[in-house]
């Protein structure tokens, strides 16, 4: 077990993880024209250079979880603590790069299966310690800061040795799988059973089974194999009160569903232990295509009109022209100039990537269900780029995100928003954030390119997911994004959603009473009381303050 986690998204994300690919001179020089990248780079600053407080975890404290989880479990180092101080937004990054202040945990704890989980956590409730529930570290809204609110130390509570498949029902289509167990050892684990779960998230190759259920994640083929909610059967947790396992059958009337409160919970209501998963027979066939849609406006009633004739593929993902130009121009493999003017041959004035992709148990199940989604984009003025470009896309679905690391080098600042709204506000929403980021962002430098997608559709809407692309005001990069963020999240609270999958954290509770109410707020505040009465889990996220009210 590796004491140490790599705070980029590099090669190192995973061990099995494909490198990211460099980015070409041309593609550099087209990013320095659009937003105007800094002369120097930045790279990024060695952990030997920052500066890192020592434990205050007490030596009694220290010595009761190690007799809980065994004492090489118990990681006091620096190395450990750095490799579980924050996840992987834009910020996190920035605050290793600049020496920026951040929580560093007083301890890692890793213990192996569910007991021994809630034996921590009736220890920390004992000593009085902090707990931030650890799973693959890819948290993007500050949901694994090791944030201590008014307890004397905290610990980070590592799940990853939490990674077995505990049980397999094929009847019922039912695998119980430990907290965890990341994405890809699952997929492993089920494939020995013809199984699937069909949860791929962008951060597929490091997130676990518990992050999914505590963040309600929505992975890519969300429109085929649905959201990580919808595949929830059953949860167990460890609480400060007591063992907790909700879930007796797949559906019931016997008052609102407790499972719901649990997944979302985001570490602040339990640690979830284990999770029993609604899983599918492996697919035998798949294909996956590129078509190019004219201008945002059409691509999205193009979606809409699937999602409402239920014709989705199971991957369905519409990039703006933005988004589309800035996939062109850096990703290398396509001749970008060369596929504009043949588009623009073709009629395509606003080209808008819609990549489609298909998963079935034949080969007849996957045409009937590629010619009822192709039926629905009839009469839509489209392009199709065919399969190499859809299956370039599936085979590097995952390695996107490593540029990042690259970007970051050279002074660009980049990060993600994301939200969803009814398909009638969609369009307002997506002007708002975009309006909002440029004003943020743009007053005193090049303007920032602000790209979007739609890559999860529903009858009633669909998610829009952001990413942008600035020149990083190398004075203060923290307040530029800040900044940014905040103004971005005006806009989408006014529209939609503050988040569609990447959950509350601390980034978003600004403008959860917004969404919810404080009704709602009072409501997560009670459930927090009767499992957690001295607030030691997860201080500071999803909850405002848990013992007011
Ligand atoms: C490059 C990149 C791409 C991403 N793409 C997607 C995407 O496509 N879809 C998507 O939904 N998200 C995405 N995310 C966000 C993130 O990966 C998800 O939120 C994921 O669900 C987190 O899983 P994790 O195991 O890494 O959880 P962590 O980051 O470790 O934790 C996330 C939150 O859940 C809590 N938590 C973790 N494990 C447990 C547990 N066992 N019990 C209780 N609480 C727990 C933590 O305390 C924290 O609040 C992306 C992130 C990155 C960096």
């Amino acid at each position: 077990m590796s004491e140490l986690i790599d705070h980029t998204l590099r090669a190192g994300w995973t061990p099995s993880g494909a490198a990211a690919a460099p980015l070409s001179t041309r593609a550099l020089r087209w990013l320095r024209d659009r937003i105007g990248t800094p002369e120097e780079t930045t790279p990024a600053v060695p952990a030997s250079l920052l500066d890192v407080p020592e434990s205050a975890l007490a030596e009694q404290a220290r010595a009761d979880l190690a007799g809980a989880v065994g004492d090489q479990h118990v990681l006091t180092a620096v190395a450990a603590r750095l490799g579980r101080a924050g996840g992987l937004s834009y910020s996190d990054l920035i605050r290793r790069r600049d020496g920026g202040d951040f929580a560093v945990p007083d301890a890692v704890v890793l213990p192996a299966d569910a007991d021994e989980v809630q034996r921590v956590v009736d220890l920390c409730v004992q000593h009085d310690l902090a707990v931030v529930p650890f799973g693959g570290g890819t948290s993007v809204v500050g949901g694994v800061s090791a944030l201590r609110g008014d307890k004397s130390a905290v610990i980070a509570l590592d799940l990853t040795r939490l990674n077995r498949m505990l049980s397999v029902d094929p009847v019922s289509r039912i695998a119980v799988l430990e907290a965890g167990v990341r994405a890809p050892e699952a997929e492993a684990l089920l494939a020995g059973h013809g199984l699937t779960l069909g949860h791929f998230p962008q951060s597929y190759e490091r997130a676990t089974i518990g992050g999914f259920a505590a963040t309600r994640s929505a992975g890519q083929a969300s429109s085929g194999y649905g959201r990580f909610e919808s595949m929830v059967d059953g949860v167990r947790l460890a609480t400060p009160v007591g063992d907790w396992k909700l879930g007796v059958a797949p559906a019931s009337a016997a008052g609102p569903d407790l499972r719901q409160l649990a997944v979302g919970s985001e570490g602040a209501l339990g640690v979830i232990t284990e999770v029993a998963l609604r899983v599918r027979p492996a697919p035998t066939a798949h294909r996956y295509e590129a078509w190019v849609l004219d201008g945002w406006q059409a691509g999205a009633e193009a979606v809409r009109a699937l999602a409402q004739h239920r014709a989705l593929a199971d991957v369905t993902r519409l990039s703006d022209v933005d988004e589309t130009e800035v996939q062109f121009e850096l990703s290398g493999a396509l001749k970008a100039r060369a596929l504009q003017t043949f588009l623009r041959g073709k009629g395509i004035i606003e080209p808008c990537l819609l990549i489609l992709g298909w998963e079935a148990q034949s080969s007849g199940e996957l045409k009937r269900r590629r010619a009822a989604t192709l039926r629905g984009l009839d009469g839509v003025r489209a392009v199709r780029l065919g399969r190499k470009v859809g299956e370039s896309w599936r085979t590097h679905r995952f390695a996107g995100p490593r540029q990042r690391d690259t970007l970051l080098d050279l002074g660009i600042c980049v990060e993600t928003l994301e939200t969803a709204a009814h398909w009638s506000k969609l369009g307002d929403l997506r002007t708002a954030v975009r309006s909002a980021v440029v004003r943020a962002i743009g007053a005193d430098r090049k303007a920032p390119i602000v790209m979007c997608h739609i890559s999860h559709a529903y009858e009633t809407g669909a998610s829009l997911y952001f990413t942008v692309l600035a020149s990083r005001d190398p004075e203060d990069p923290l307040g530029q994004w800040q900044r940014a963020k905040a103004a971005a999240s005006e806009a989408i609270a006014e529209h939609g959603t503050i988040t569609h999958h990447h959950a509350v954290g601390t980034d978003h509770l600004p403008w959860l009473t917004g969404e919810i109410g404080a009704i709602g707020i009072s409501v997560l505040a009670a459930a927090k009381r009767a499992v957690d009465p001295t607030g030691i889990l997860n201080p500071g996220k999803l909850i405002p303050d848990a013992r007011q009210g």
